[in-house]
């Protein structure tokens, strides 16, 4: 990574949350207002999130994808009802206006059975996950990394918490029963005549409180610089994940904490994998200005949400 660039996207080491100093836990805190207010992205490190999972995550990720058509379709998540398993590529338009999305992608979400009051409730996004029958070990490895990625979120959490001078476990009830999901995608290769505009993922930000993303080493990950109007990379950095506000946490914090725009674009040349994590929060929990986030003189931008209404509108938006 460049020197320039390691100066505009900081590296948050996580470890410090886990200190039995106050202070450390703090510091992490205040690195972590800082990278919110500026970009809204932040790469983080010092996980405790094993090497070897994640390399068995996108091994699995590329076993589906190399499944043919035909498997792949049977598990579409236009079968589900709940927005799990396969999604075609082109199926999305992240970014208004522009072509749909040059990715693939497969939604793994809390895997809850049918007769779940939840689910017969017909709750947005809640249900069984699909999985494939001719991947061994697909699931186990899909299972444990979204538990372990699911608490990685919640930590996360309790430092925004430190961040915004909350009790560390002021968001216990968003993380409590919380909805996330696991998303793999797959983007070819950029075509050498694109339609205009034609992007592995349109500019767009993310719907939840905080995205995880793992990428493979191909690049292609931008952030905008709101500052200059400039795209900047987010390239790979090895044993870190690149971790972004979203819009619930720009909601909560009035906008301070920016839920940015970023996007992707497969240069490469070769097919590009990435697994971002979503995490979403408690549907029930609304979302409105926190009190120490509106300024004298200062009125709320965003109306109160739940945050199923939220992402109900979110999906809406970009399947039509
Ligand atoms: O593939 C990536 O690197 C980013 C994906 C992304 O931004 C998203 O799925 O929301
Ligand atoms: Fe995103």
């Amino acid at each position: 990574m460049s020197a320039s660039l390691q100066a505009v996207l900081p590296l948050v080491d996580i470890s410090g949350l886990s200190s039995p100093d106050p202070l450390v836990r703090t510091a992490v805190g205040h690195q972590l207002r800082a990278a919110g207010e500026r970009h809204g992205f932040f790469y983080l490190c010092n996980h405790d999130i094993p090497t070897t999972l994640i390399e068995r995550v996108f091994a699995d990720s590329e076993r589906l994808f190399a499944l043919p058509e035909g498997e792949r379709m049977a598990l579409d998540k236009a079968l589900s009802g709940c927005n799990r398993g396969y999604e075609p590529l082109r199926a999305q338009t992240l970014e208004a206006g522009a072509p749909p999305d040059l990715k693939e992608g497969f939604y793994i979400g809390v895997d809850l059975p049918a007769d779940d009051p939840r689910v017969v409730a017909g709750k947005f996004n809640h249900g069984p996950n699909q999985w494939p029958t001719s991947l061994p070990g697909f699931r186990d490895t899909m299972d444990a990394y979204f538990a372990a990625a699911y608490a990685l979120a919640g930590r996360v959490m309790r430092g925004l918490a430190l961040s915004l001078e909350l009790p560390e476990d002021h968001f216990a009830p968003f993380v409590d029963d919380a909805s996330a999901t696991l998303r793999l995608l797959h983007y070819p290769p950029q075509p050498p005549n694109p339609s205009p505009g034609e992007k592995g993922c349109g500019a767009h930000t993310d719907f939840g409180a905080i995205t995880l993303l793992l990428q493979d080493q191909s690049g292609g990950l931008q952030v905008l610089d709101a500052d200059s109007g400039e795209w900047i990379d987010a390239p790979p950095i090895p044993g870190t994940f690149v971790v972004n506000i979203g819009d619930l946490i720009a909601r909560w914090t009035n906008g301070r904490y920016h839920s940015n725009l970023h996007r992707v674009i497969n240069l490469s040349g070769r097919e590009r994998y990435s697994v971002p994590f979503f995490f979403t929060g408690n549907p029930d929990v609304v979302v409105e200005c926190l009190p120490n986030c509106l300024g004298p003189g200062e009125s709320p931008q965003y109306p109160p949400v739940t945050v199923e209404q939220h992402l109900a509108e979110c999906y809406r938006r970009t399947y039509g």
